[in-house]
């Protein structure tokens, strides 16, 4: 078992990190305390871990443990899920005090995390991740939210978590294809500030794949570690934060341009780190040898390096042009200088991203 803290002051709270949820009950009871929690959760990950984590609660709290279980996928972290939840804690009389837990990967801890963020003007909230990803990033940090057909995460709140609870052993279920999603984000730590994790990645990128129990560990212990330190200096956004959205703005395009679920949130980040990638270079920032190894290491972790057919330049400049990096008007991106240092700007040639867009969008 290992233990963080991500360092927000009186907001500040653990990432406890082990195999089982056998600790659970000593985590989660000084947040009970005669207070009442409900379970948010869908329909792939409920039959598999809601009567574990129920069994945790039940000796906790003197009432039953409700749960809801959403339709699963992308294309549901929507208005009406989140409708669904208002009337589910209205249902069952969730009282300000009460806690909401949100048990899933990154959809479930984004629209459950929004809906305690705006339930009653906010009551407290847990996270239990599943997927990798979610292990690694999303139940990290307090960005919730849900997708607007026009684009991702454009209705939201910063709501941190009182407690991050992540079972490494509930990966042993995941999809192949959710593992490799989640180790895009994984690898964008050692690009944006962490080179000895990038290169510790390439080393052991298929022990990962290969679920080596110790691998995960590590990596996911690493992940939470570098997105806490961030996360601790610049909560809201105004500025160092917006390093973790490396390949976002590319593949935030990629989602809403395909239509959510098309791509997973891993893939089209990884195709949208190579795109930050290729405009970096063109800019003369990152070397040649550099883009070469983040394409082997993303192609080893089963992750595509280029975007998808079918999306036109134009179609990516439109939608980019929404993204919530968008300052007076003028976009600006996550690029790097190198493997291990990513800086934000707006302060780059719009004739090399128009090159990147074509180039890639080509391919
Ligand atoms: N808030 C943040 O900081 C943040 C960070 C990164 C990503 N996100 C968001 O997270 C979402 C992606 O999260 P995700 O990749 O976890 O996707 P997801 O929540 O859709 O989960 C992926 C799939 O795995 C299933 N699943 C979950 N746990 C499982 C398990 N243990 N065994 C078997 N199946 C399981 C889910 O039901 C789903 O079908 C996107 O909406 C993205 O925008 C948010
Ligand atoms: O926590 C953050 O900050 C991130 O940017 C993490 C991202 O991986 C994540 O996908 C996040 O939801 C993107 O946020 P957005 O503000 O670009 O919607
Ligand atoms: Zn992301």
């Amino acid at each position: 078992m290992e233990t963080l803290t991500v360092e927000l002051g009186d907001r500040s709270y653990p990432i406890h990190i082990g195999r089982g949820l056998r600790h659970a009950s000593e985590y989660l009871a000084p947040l009970l305390q005669g207070r009442r929690a409900v379970i948010i959760t869908n329909e792939t990950v409920g039959p598999l871990y809601l009567d574990d984590l129920r069994n945790t609660l039940m000796p906790l709290q003197d009432q039953p443990v409700a749960a809801l279980q959403l339709a699963d996928g992308e294309q549901y972290k929507n208005l009406s899920s989140l409708e669904q939840i208002y009337t589910f804690l209205l249902e069952q009389r969730l009282e300000r005090n009460d806690l909401l837990i949100a048990l899933g990967g990154g959809v479930i801890g984004d629209i459950a995390g929004f809906a305690a963020a705006s339930y009653q003007r906010g009551i407290d909230f847990i996270q239990v991740p599943t997927t990798l990803l979610s292990q690694v990033d999303s139940s990290v940090g307090g960005k919730t939210g849900i997708n607007h057909p026009l684009g991702k995460n454009m209705i939201g709140a910063f709501h941190q978590p009182r407690l991050v609870l992540i079972d490494t052993d509930t990966l042993n279920t995941l999809p192949d294809r959710e593992l490799s999603a989640g180790l895009a984000e994984v690898i964008k730590y050692g690009l944006i500030d962490d080179p000895e994790f990038f290169a510790w990645l390439e080393k052991h990128i298929d022990a990962l794949r290969a679920r080596d129990p110790q691998a995960l560990a590590f990596a996911i212990a690493r992940s939470c570690a570098d997105k806490a330190r961030v996360v601790a200096e610049d909560e809201r956004e105004a500025g160092r934060r917006a390093l973790l959205n490396l390949g976002h703005t590319f593949g935030h395009a990629i989602e809403t341009g395909m239509g959510y679920g098309a791509w997973l949130h891993g893939e089209a980040i990884a195709a949208g780190m190579m795109m930050a990638a290729d405009l970096s270079q063109r800019l003369g920032w990152i070397d040649t040898d550099s883009v070469s190894r983040m394409r082997d290491l993303f192609s080893a972790a089963g992750l595509p390096v280029t975007p998808p057919a079918g999306l036109s330049p134009a179609r990516f400049r439109d939608i980019m042009a929404v993204d919530k990096k968008v300052q007076r008007g003028r976009l600006r991106l996550v690029l790097l200088h190198s493997i291990g240092a990513a800086t934000v700007t707006a302060d780059f040639d719009a004739q090399c991203l128009e090159q990147t867009l074509e180039a890639l969008t080509a391919a």
